[in-house]
């Protein structure tokens, strides 16, 4: 089944109140942040409050994600600490190489207890290297279900400057796309950083569902309904879809695997879209005169 990822909210791993309340929000998913959120003299203690979090503080069927630091920091120590505590995936930062993912998942592989539920890899391009060898990364394992963007770390080592618009990351987001599809996962879009601008992240956000994107890295709670709007299929697109699956059935009743609506050639690949859309809604529990 579809796992929906429309919204993955970072909750810093060192701060208790956020980690106990993360799970009310709504988020598809909460990623406890272990790397960029958590000063290093600070790494020790949030380990433990997160891997206290992981056994006693319900997320409420939220996927369970711990972004874990680059293994050639504190990684392999996250790894035994929070694998353990069964997390759903481990979001694994500023991945370069096919290499990298071999190396967690061999660690995570390690450090499961017996019975436990896989954890899945989630592997976060920020790099200029990560971003090339996307495809190689995305496939270095089967616990690779999803490849996420980060702009702030990647326009800092190609020295771009961000803009509101995003021209600087138009070739990453592509390139990330089509990796994550060439390996049939899912491309989760980088954070929109500033929390109190509500159009901006709804244009962004639109953007990156236009592009391919299946869901956007989220820091904010205020950000979650937003970010769900747009990834929600609309009553429009509900609508098309039905009426593109009706087309198609019809004409295969006639013998012919091509339709036509509204004028337009409905083949394979509109069939497949229209398909996920209505798989989607499904999931979401919309109905046709529900979505928005
Ligand atoms: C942004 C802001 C400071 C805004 O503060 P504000 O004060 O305006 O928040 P308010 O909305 O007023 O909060 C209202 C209530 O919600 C609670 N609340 C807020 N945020 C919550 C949350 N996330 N989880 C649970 N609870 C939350 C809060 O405690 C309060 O609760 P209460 O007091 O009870 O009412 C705050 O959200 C925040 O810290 N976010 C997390 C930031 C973070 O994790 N960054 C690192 C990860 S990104 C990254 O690393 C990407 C990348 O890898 C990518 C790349 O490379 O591009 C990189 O490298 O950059
Ligand atoms: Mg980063």
């Amino acid at each position: 089944m579809m796992q929906l990822r429309r919204t993955m909210l970072f909750i810093p791993g060192n701060n208790p109140g956020m980690l106990q309340n993360g799970g009310v929000f709504g988020a598809d998913a909460v990623i406890l942040d272990l790397e960029d959120a958590v000063a290093p003299q600070e790494k020790d203690a949030a380990r433990l409050l997160v891997a206290h979090a992981l056994k006693y503080v319900d997320y409420a069927g939220s996927e369970r994600v711990v972004r874990i630091n680059t293994l050639d920091t504190f990684g392999l120590a996250d790894i035994r600490a929070i694998v353990p505590c069964g997390p759903d995936a481990l979001l694994v930062p500023k991945v370069q190489c096919a290499a990298d993912i071999e190396a967690a998942a061999k660690a995570v592989a390690l450090a499961e207890r017996p019975g436990q539920k896989p954890v899945n890899l989630i592997a976060l391009i920020e790099t200029p290297r990560g971003l090339a060898e996307a495809y190689a990364i995305a496939t270095a394992d089967k616990r690779v279900v999803a490849l996420a963007l980060g702009a702030e770390d990647y326009t800092a080592a190609i020295g771009a400057q961000r803009t509101p618009e995003g021209s600087e990351i138009l070739t990453a987001r592509t390139l990330l796309v089509n990796a994550a599809a060439a390996a049939g996962i899912q491309a989760i879009d980088t954070p929109y950083t500033d929390a109190n601008d509500e159009a901006g992240l709804e244009r962004d956000t639109a953007f990156a569902k236009h592009l391919g994107f299946r869901g956007k890295l989220t820091i904010n709670p205020r950000q979650i309904d937003i970010i769900h709007r747009v990834f929600n299929p609309s009553t429009k697109e509900i609508d098309w879809a039905r009426r593109v699956v009706e087309a198609i059935r019809q004409a295969e009743a006639e013998g012919s695997g091509v339709a036509s609506l509204d004028g337009k050639m409905v083949d394979a690949p509109i069939v497949n879209r229209a398909e996920r859309i209505l798989q989607l809604a499904k999931l979401l529990g919309l109905r046709e005169e529900e979505g928005q």
